[in-house]
This record gives structure tokens, C-alpha cells and sequence, in this order.
């Protein structure tokens, strides 16, 4: 069975997020994941996964305004300072988290953009990335968002994407991470692409589909799926980034125990 984590900003939303520690903890899960950290102090958090023998396994880099729309950073050209600066504070969440990876949302360009400058932009700002974390030997990873439901003009749709991307910059800690649920509703073949992908995958989440709930509440094949990490030896992790339909703790039902 795949080592399972929480995400903390969707799962047991029905306490407030520091409280959410002691509940994945009491749920089974080793390792959780937040989408931004960056509210609370490092030391904060860093107290609550010490006291619940947790791990911080990954969050995102700062992502711009979400608030106004924002979804990533990476991919913007007129964006790189404020990229760079983003880098800097993860860098300190990372370290007194020991977290061993961050995401980059590559982001949703504007309207009439230049793709090609877009994607150079992008390929700039993970090398930037990359070479930052790996000083303090953390890895870097790049998501492909489903266009369809979740973020219409989210620079990278689709794994292939992605992987473009990662292999145009060129660095040893640049890793794929593959969102079983973005994937799927992208009409990508999830189980053959996990096979093709495994040399480039650094970090799994998933949640069932259509809905984005639990495994179990839509058409995904995810039992299968998760046979399917251990059948191609992926040892990383693999989040619960779903939101709960009903109590997060009577959604569980899927989770080793
Ligand atoms: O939406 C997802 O999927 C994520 O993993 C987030 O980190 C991006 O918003
Ligand atoms: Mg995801």
C-alpha cells in the first residue's frame, strides 16, 4: 500500500487548520501537506508536527494573489521578481518544516500572451527554483492542472505538458507531480501513464472524479490505481487532496488502517 498523507487546506476543514494536525494524526496519516503555509509561522507549524509525529511532505510556492485570481506564478513573464521572492519565503518554511519538496503552480497567463515567451519564462523560473532548493536538498515539482473544471487557462493541462517543461530545464531535482484527479479528467489513461511517468514522478495526490470527493464517490478506478503505484515501485507519497462529501473522518473509509 502507498504511504498516505492529508491535505490539511481540504481535509478536516471542520476545525480550524492548526487543529487539523491532531486529527490527520488520530486518522492514521504520517505525512500531511497544506496548499500555503505561509499564514502562520514557521515555528508554529513546526511545533504542531513535532507534537503529532507528523512529516510536512510538500506545499506550494507562494502563488500570487489568489484571492484575485491567481493560480501560480512560474509561467507569467512580467511575474519573475515577484517569483524569485516567493522562492525566498518558501525557503524558510521548507527548512523549519525539513520539508523535502515544494510545488510550482506554473500559473494562468493572460489573455493574448506568447506562449513560447510563457513557456521560456516558466523553464527560466524552475531552473531559478531548482537550483535554490537543492542547496538545502529539497526537490522541486510542477503540476499539471485539469483546464476542463478546475482552472481554465492554467498554463499546463496535461502531463506531457509537464514533463516539456521539466526536461527543458534540466535539473536532477525537478520532479513531475501527477494528480491522479487532474489527469483523469483530462481523459489521460491514468494507469498507463503512471508506468510511462514513474522515472519523473516526485510526489501523488488524487481524489475521485467527477466531484473532486472522496475515492469511492465517483467513476475512478483509485484501489487500482493505488496496486498500480506499488506494482511500478513508487515509493513517494500519495495525498488525500479531495474535499470531503459529509465528515471528513467518515470519508476515510478507503485509508489502511
Ligand atoms: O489543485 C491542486 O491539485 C493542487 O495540488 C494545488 O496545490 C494547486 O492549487
Ligand atoms: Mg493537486
Amino acid at each position: 500500500m502507498p504511504r498516505f498523507a492529508a491535505n490539511l487546506t481540504l481535509l478536516f476543514t471542520e476545525l480550524p487548520f492548526l487543529e487539523r494536525y491532531a486529527a490527520a494524526a488520530e486518522a492514521g496519516f504520517k505525512g500531511v501537506e497544506c496548499l500555503f503555509p505561509y499564514e502562520w509561522a514557521p515555528t508554529v507549524l513546526a511545533e504542531c508536527l513535532r507534537e503529532h509525529d507528523l512529516r510536512q511532505v510538500l506545499f506550494n510556492l507562494p502563488a500570487g494573489d489568489w484571492g484575485a485570481g491567481d493560480r501560480g506564478l512560474a509561467a507569467l513573464p512580467d511575474r519573475e521578481a515577484e517569483f524569485r521572492d516567493g522562492v525566498a519565503r518558501a525557503l524558510a518554511y521548507t527548512e523549519a518544516l525539513d520539508c523535502p519538496r515544494v510545488n510550482c503552480l506554473a500559473g494562468i497567463p493572460a489573455a493574448g500572451a506568447d506562449p513560447e515567451h510563457c513557456f521560456e519564462t516558466l523553464v527560466h523560473n524552475l531552473r531559478y527554483a531548482a537550483d535554490r532548493l537543492v542547496e538545502q536538498g529539497r526537490e522541486v515539482t510542477v503540476e499539471p492542472i485539469n483546464t476542463r473544471v478546475d482552472i481554465p487557462g492554467f498554463f499546463l493541462a496535461t502531463s506531457d505538458q509537464a514533463l516539456a517543461a521539466i526536461t527543458a530545464a534540466d535539473r536532477p531535482n525537478l520532479r513531475l507531480q501527477y494528480d491522479l484527479y487532474h489527469a483523469w479528467v483530462m481523459g489521460e489513461a491514468v494507469a498507463a501513464s503512471l508506468s510511462r511517468l514513474r522515472p519523473h514522478i516526485g510526489h501523488v495526490q488524487f481524489a475521485d472524479a467527477p466531484g473532486r470527493h472522496q475515492p469511492g464517490s465517483g467513476e475512478m478506478p483509485l484501489a487500482e490505481l493505488f496496486a498500480r503505484l506499488d506494482q511500478i515501485g513508487y515509493q513517494g507519497w500519495v495525498s488525500a487532496e479531495y474535499r470531503p462529501l459529509g465528515h471528513t473522518r467518515d470519508s476515510l473509509g478507503w485509508l489502511p488502517v
